[in-house]
């Protein structure tokens, strides 16, 4: 059927005006040369010349005296305002002033904790740099996905710094015995909050009995928290001694207008997490069916009409990332082969890939000067990769501190970046959500994105955009949708890809939290609509018997019903997408608990470090 027949209209949106991000840049604010640190000669060079730093960021400057000072510190301010050259150059600016001086068979004098692997690798990457100067000083990386023994033979030769996730952290308390934390001086938690999110807590608690048990003294701790949550303040109370609190002017801004909300994923009451001050946000609002051609288009405006953009493109679930990234970086004979002869960089990032897979990936698209990241929120978090132009959030994170963290993948160290949100018309409510956390986002017309699929190159303006070229543009969305359709069914594997994306995208649907389901419901999705947006012609019914448990036998027993009669009526052919399973399945509720429910959505993170769904928490190894 018709790409824009039978859709939901789209509901005016009515967003206040935004002004485009200030000039200001996150570093202008009361900056101080690094040169004010006193500083080892050798790191102080190196910062300048090699990294090309000129001046502190807000937090730097703030945190740095202090972490100098030998104080413990609560470390809070926005995303990709430079916390990780704060904590790593007090680490490694005071190990080498250590008298008598330290060497790699001291072993451990810091540890670092982060809650994923490309987070310690990242970390990693910032110590084995600053070390340079310094080469008695090594840092280490110590991750699962690895192998054990060559991480033990690492140890075994000597690491002061060590970065590791807690889970692989315990297994060496436990497993290596060459490891001694005698000599542990600084114990660093980054973000402190996401490591308690995903269940840290008992694993902390573990590390820093054990590092108290073996020194005998006390640490300089440092925990960096993009909120203040619960978890969060009972570990500062727990482990920090008079902490020093510090937080940027954005942070403190935020905080004069009512910056505690109640986080709708566990109801408790956490802090709003400022945006970067050069981010512009959009929101678009685009029907189920239009979902897959919009996002073509949009990849098609950035990164070939418009120049050499970068996108990060968050999806729902690993399945729909397998397919997008098949789909997309195949795409002989769309759109007259414009994004396929541009020969653009695809790339995805999920939890089901190996870790040698997923750094690959990040190093390709690190490097890539445009190109497209297609993830899922397992790269949300302290992920840094130079010069993202765009955050396209093509299914919604739920939670606005999702949100924050993963449109801080742009608009780092105060550079310009946007962020753009897909929402369908079931979603407005969502905006109005947002903008309680001060997440005001300015509309981008549908009609934008999809009127630029009928230039093929800038210049190509004249055609007036008006009703003309609204029309223009549904006709040239709706070729380039047949066309992606077209490539879906004539390749056997990829539209397998496409039916387990499919069923995977409505069941990490019915995850969002119980306190969203007013606004995202999977009794609200047309499962019609949401096959044509995996470039399916209709709801695959070999695959909806693996959604029974998620919409309910009973609304699967009608879809079919529906589809037999509706085949069986020649007069009613070309209806066959429009199934709606709205109010079949209303008494098979899909509530889920709540904790279940968090777990699905934390799955992404889970899976690249520890599997921490219930049943599997107990047949944890030891
Ligand atoms: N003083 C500085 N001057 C210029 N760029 C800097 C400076 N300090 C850090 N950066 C750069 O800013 C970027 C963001 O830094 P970093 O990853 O430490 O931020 P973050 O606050 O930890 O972000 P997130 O909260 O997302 O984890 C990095 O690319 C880093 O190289």
């Amino acid at each position: 059927s018709s790409l824009f027949s039978a859709n939901p209209e789209i509901p005016a949106l009515n967003l206040p005006v935004v002004n485009d991000a200030p000039k200001k840049t996150i570093i202008s604010a009361p900056v101080t040369s690094f040169s004010h640190l006193n500083l080892h000669l050798g790191i102080e060079s190196y910062i300048s010349e090699k990294l090309e730093f000129t001046d502190m960021t807000e937090v730097q400057s703030k945190s740095l005296p202090v972490l100098l000072d030998g104080k413990d510190a609560l470390i809070r301010s926005q995303t990709g305002s430079g916390k990780t050259i704060a904590y790593a150059l007090a680490v490694v600016q005071n190990l080498q002033g250590l008298v008598p001086r330290i060497t790699r068979m001291d072993g451990p004098a810091a540890l670092v904790f982060v809650p994923t692997r490309e987070l310690a690798l990242q970390s990693y990457e910032v110590f084995s740099r600053l070390t340079l100067p310094v080469r008695r000083i090594v840092a280490t990386c110590v991750v699962g996905g690895q192998k054990r023994k060559s991480e033990k033979a690492r140890l075994r030769k000597g690491s002061n710094i060590i970065v590791s996730t807690p889970g692989r952290f315990i297994d060496h308390i436990e497993n290596t015995h060459c490891l001694s934390l005698a000599k542990v001086k600084w114990i660093i938690f980054d973000e402190a909050d996401r490591l308690l999110d995903m269940g840290f807590q008992k694993d902390i608690n573990k590390i820093l009995t054990a590092v108290k048990e073996q020194t005998g003294t006390k640490q300089q701790v440092v925990l960096l928290s993009a909120t203040l949550t619960k978890g969060v303040e009972n570990l500062v109370n727990l482990a920090l001694t008079n902490p020093v609190h510090i937080e940027t002017e954005a942070g403190k801004a935020k905080e004069k207008n009512a910056q505690i909300f109640v986080d709708p994923l566990t109801g408790l009451n956490v802090e709003k997490v400022p945006l970067p001050s050069k981010l512009t946000q959009s929101v678009t609002i685009v029907p189920s069916k239009l979902r897959l051609v919009t996002l073509v288009a949009f990849i098609n405006k950035k990164c070939v009409i418009e120049g050499d953009g970068k996108l990060l493109v968050f999806l729902s679930c690993r399945d729909s990332v397998e397919f997008h990234f098949r789909l997309l970086k195949n795409m002989k004979g769309v759109l007259n082969n414009a994004i396929s002869d541009k020969k653009l960089g695809f790339f995805q990032l999920h939890g089901g890939m190996t870790q040698p897979e997923r750094n690959s990936t990040i190093n390709g698209y690190r490097c890539a000067k445009s190109g497209v990241l297609l993830c899922t929120d397992v790269a949300s978090r302290g992920l840094d990769i130079p010069k993202v132009d765009w955050v396209v959030q093509h299914t919604s994170p739920g939670n606005p501190v999702d949100y924050v963290h993963r449109v801080g993948r742009t608009a780092r160290a105060g550079k310009a970046g946007h962020a753009l949100l897909i929402l369908s018309p079931a979603e407005v409510e969502y905006v109005k959500l947002l903008t309680k956390f001060d997440i005001v986002a300015k509309e981008l017309k549908l009609e934008e994105i999809l009127f630029v699929l009928t230039r093929k190159m800038l210049t190509y303006s004249a055609v007036i955009y008006g009703t003309v070229g609204i029309q223009l543009g549904k006709e040239e969305a709706s070729k380039v949708h047949r066309e992606l359709e077209e490539l879906v069914h004539g390749d056997k594997s990829l539209k397998e890809f496409a039916g387990k994306a499919f069923v995977a995208y409505v069941r990490s649907y019915a995850t969002y939290p119980a306190a969203l389901k007013h606004i995202f419901h999977v009794q609200n999705l047309h499962l019609g609509h949401v096959a044509k947006s995996f470039a399916l012609q209709e709801a695959p019914s070999e695959f909806l018997h693996n959604l029974k448990k998620t919409v309910g036998a009973h609304a699967i027993r009608q879809i079919r019903r529906k589809k037999s009669n509706m085949e069986n009526s020649e007069t009613e052919n070309n209806k066959t997408d429009d199934i709606t399973v709205e109010k079949e399945i209303k008494k098979k509720g899909t509530k889920r608990h709540p904790i279940v429910a968090k777990f699905d959505l934390m799955s992404e993170f889970s899976s690249g470090i520890t599997d921490f769904s219930p049943s599997a928490k107990k047949k944890k190894v030891k």
